[in-house]
């Protein structure tokens, strides 16, 4: 990978100090300025080589083309919402960010809230601070035999599911693209969401926020569930949707809900935040010592390997269907005799694969390392497969390319610890197969 010069960096959130001296550490000038409104932030960036964010900062369009020098946004944490990703595409700025550093305290939030949902706890010590000794009002029930759904089963959705195992709950989920087989190891029966709604006592969520997610709870998914189901939300105001929410409070069709988020933040509207059955935080997910202490060396280390030409990791910068994204190229390569026709670009300095013979990759393949690419049906026990097959043959999945397609012939691109010595070892699985080092 080409070494990218990154020599200013604006930080605008608070971020882990450390973030800031690992960067100064590696010769980067970092300026550190909070609560910026837009208009200072559009005059303020035309300055900087980077930026590194948390969820607060809305890095829009109008910023982003501001930026004249921009090459990366780092974002120390998961979601990537408040940056326009299609925007920094276009500009060829790298958006990265840091997605494991705060998992497990956004999953040790969820499972607060659910215990706090069962027990009343955060309305038993508001009443007891009101001078009140109320052993009635507060009658809990046991999570122990009751049904969690958990929707979205990627990094927090499996930390919750075996948190909460351990407190006897029967975890069932669902989730479009981890394999039902890769969740039974870990104690979660997948199935459809209509036949998810009825059976649950609880429900939690654990997607991004996206077309197809957001409302995924509403006034019609509330109606299929149990009467006084209890649900969470710890990933995106507006999974579950809020006027859809308070009705199924108010009607006591829902029992309870545990708020880390909120479609506006802080929310003006408080009907929800005032409900009694409602207990919320303010965005308090990643909100520990840990998580904020890895995030903020994730997003440095990231940064620093990336200037050094060393590696791109975290990139979640989008290519373009409609068309070449701008810069785009399309070029025809020959490996081990086999001809392939390829689409590529630079982003940020990086070589970047964008399609391989009409199979557009769901995110740019960062062109380097030791890379497998093989052509297979798309099927959800594909990645599972391989993986296995690869184990078999002593080798590492670093990473792991999908196609936006999920049927019929595509392409895929694995990265690799180590290139196979035979790629016959994959003919069970694949219809063509070639692997280059990088
Ligand atoms: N409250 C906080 O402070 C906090 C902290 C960290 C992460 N988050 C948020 O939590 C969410 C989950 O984070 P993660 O790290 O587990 O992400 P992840 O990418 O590991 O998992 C998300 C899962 O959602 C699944 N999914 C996508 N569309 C779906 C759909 N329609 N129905 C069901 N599942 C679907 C994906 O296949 C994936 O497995 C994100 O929205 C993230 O921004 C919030
Ligand atoms: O997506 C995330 O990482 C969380 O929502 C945390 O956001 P924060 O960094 O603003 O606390």
């Amino acid at each position: 990978m080409a070494p990218i010069s990154i020599k200013r960096i604006l930080i605008s959130e608070s971020v882990d100090p450390c973030c800031k001296k690992i960067l100064q550490e590696n010769g980067i000038q970092v300026t550190e300025k909070q609560n910026m409104s837009k208009d200072d932030l559009i005059a303020e960036i035309k300055d900087y080589d980077g930026l590194v964010v948390r969820s607060a900062t809305k890095v829009t369009a109008d910023v982003i083309n501001a930026a004249l020098n921009l090459k990366i946004i780092g974002r120390a944490g998961t979601g990537v919402d408040n940056v326009d990703v299609d925007a920094a595409t276009i500009k060829g700025i790298i958006v990265m960010n840091t997605p494991s550093g705060n998992t497990i305290s956004a999953a040790e939030l969820t499972c607060t809230l659910l215990m706090s949902l069962s027990r009343y706890v955060p309305q038993a010590a508001m009443s007891m601070k009101a001078g009140n000794w109320d052993r009635k009002k507060f009658m809990g029930t046991e999570l122990y035999g009751k049904i969690l759904g958990i929707v979205g089963l990627g990094r927090i959705g499996k930390e919750v599911a075996t948190r909460m195992q351990s407190f006897g709950m029967k975890t069932i989920g669902y989730d479009p693209i981890t394999p039902p087989e890769v969740t039974a190891t870990w104690g979660v029966e997948q199935m459809s969401l209509e036949q998810l709604w009825p059976q649950c006592d609880y429900i939690t969520v654990h997607t991004p926020l996206m077309p197809s997610t957001a409302g995924l709870l509403n006034d019609t998914s509330f109606a299929k569930c149990k009467k006084g189901v209890k649900v969470v939300n710890c990933a995106r105001g507006g999974i579950i949707d809020e006027d859809a929410l308070l009705r199924a409070l108010e009607s006591r069709q829902c029992g309870g809900a545990g708020l880390d988020v909120f479609v506006e933040e802080p929310p003006k509207n408080h009907a929800l935040v005032n409900h009694p059955n409602v207990i919320s935080c303010p965005h308090l997910g990643a909100s520990t010592k840990e998580a904020q202490a890895r995030c903020g060396q994730d997003i440095a280390l990231q940064i620093v390997d990336m200037v050094m030409g060393k590696s791109l990791v975290g990139a979640v910068t989008r290519n373009h269907s409609e068309g070449l994204t701008q810069g785009a190229c399309e070029v025809e390569i020959s490996v081990n005799g086999s001809s392939y026709r390829a689409t590529g670009s630079v982003q940020g300095g990086v070589p970047v694969l964008l399609e391989l013979n009409r199979s557009v990759f769901r995110q740019p393949v960062s062109l380097t390392g030791n890379l497998l690419f093989f052509k297979a049906v798309a099927s959800p026990p594909l990645l599972p497969s391989v993986t296995g097959l690869l184990a078999t043959a002593g080798v590492e999945m670093e990473s792991f390319s999908a196609p936006a397609a999920r049927s019929g012939d595509q392409w895929y691109c694995v990265g690799l610890s180590s290139l196979l010595v035979d790629l016959g070892a994959l003919k069970s699985l694949v219809k063509a197969a070639a692997q280059v080092s990088v």
